[in-house]
């Protein structure tokens, strides 16, 4: 049943739509996982019903069962071996385009995705922006072998990070453990503020049993905003612009959505 959107929704639709105009008829895109993007496979379905092109790599299960079911190709990365475009949600991102990801537990698949991109596209609304990384639990992909010696080698990272808080918190899920796609755990890191997210994700994508975190620096080339009154910044990290834009506020899918995701 078609309902109105709440403007966050709206603010993220409109982001969502925006974004799809990098995808040029041929291209192969990587999809991202969130409520955001899954308003960007929704729009991406619909130009494709109107004649383009495309191939397309999910980040998730969950967002290759929604490209399928609104009749995008879906390959694997195999299989495409390299991507033009990806376009994906964020939980957090700076002024230099530094994000916090995997606040849908899917950040493995988007970092390995989004790195075989030639650009990533976020997509966000307003609430995403932050002077800098760390408010958003950060979270890290663990093995679940051996977890609480991975944790006790975060809490030794943490130590001497230039963080403000230190928590540590086993993501669950229907009171069991949340598996994500590969199996593994997640733990979230309340740290309040990241002083330097390089070395921070440098440091624990040394521990062994952690599989990757959600900082992701120097990978994200393009920021959409969208805002709920219409309004959409196109920021452009290659040549510093930020270009101002209104959106067509009459168009169905602006003002309705199916559900979010
Ligand atoms: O990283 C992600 C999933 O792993 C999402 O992109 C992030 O959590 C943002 O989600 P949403 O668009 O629902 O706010």
């Amino acid at each position: 049943m078609p309902h109105p959107l709440t403007p966050g929704d709206l603010a993220k639709s409109i982001a969502a739509r925006r974004a799809c105009d990098y995808v040029e008829d041929g291209m192969k895109v990587g999809l991202g996982t969130g409520s955001t993007a899954a308003f960007m496979v929704r729009h991406l379905g619909q130009l494709v019903a109107d004649g383009l092109r495309v191939t397309c790599v999910p980040t998730s299960a969950r967002t290759g069962a929604l490209a399928r079911s609104v009749g995008l190709q879906v390959v694997t990365l195999d299989e495409a071996r390299w991507l033009d475009l990806t376009i994906d949600g964020a939980d957090e991102f700076d002024r230099d385009f530094n994000l916090i990801k995997g606040g849908g537990g899917a950040l493995l698949h988007e970092k390995i995705v989004a790195a075989a991109s030639e650009r990533m596209v976020v997509i966000a609304d307003p609430s995403k922006r932050v002077e800098t990384l760390g408010a958003f639990p950060l979270p890290v992909e663990a093995v679940a072998f051996g977890l609480q010696s991975t944790r006790a080698a975060i809490a030794e990272i943490l130590a001497s990070a230039d963080v403000l808080n230190r928590s540590v918190t086993l993501r669950m899920e229907d009171d069991a453990p949340y598996a994500t796609d590969e199996g593994n755990r997640i733990l979230d890191l309340d740290l309040g503020r990241i002083g330097d997210a390089r070395r921070l994700s440098i440091q624990l994508n040394q521990i062994p049993g952690v599989v990757e975190n959600g900082l992701f620096c120097d990978l994200c080339d393009i920021v959409v905003v969208g805002h709920p009154d219409g309004r959409i910044e196109l920021r452009d990290l290659a040549n510093g612009t930020v270009i101002e834009e209104r959106a067509e506020m009459d168009e169905p899918d602006n003002i309705f959505a199916e559900s979010g995701d």
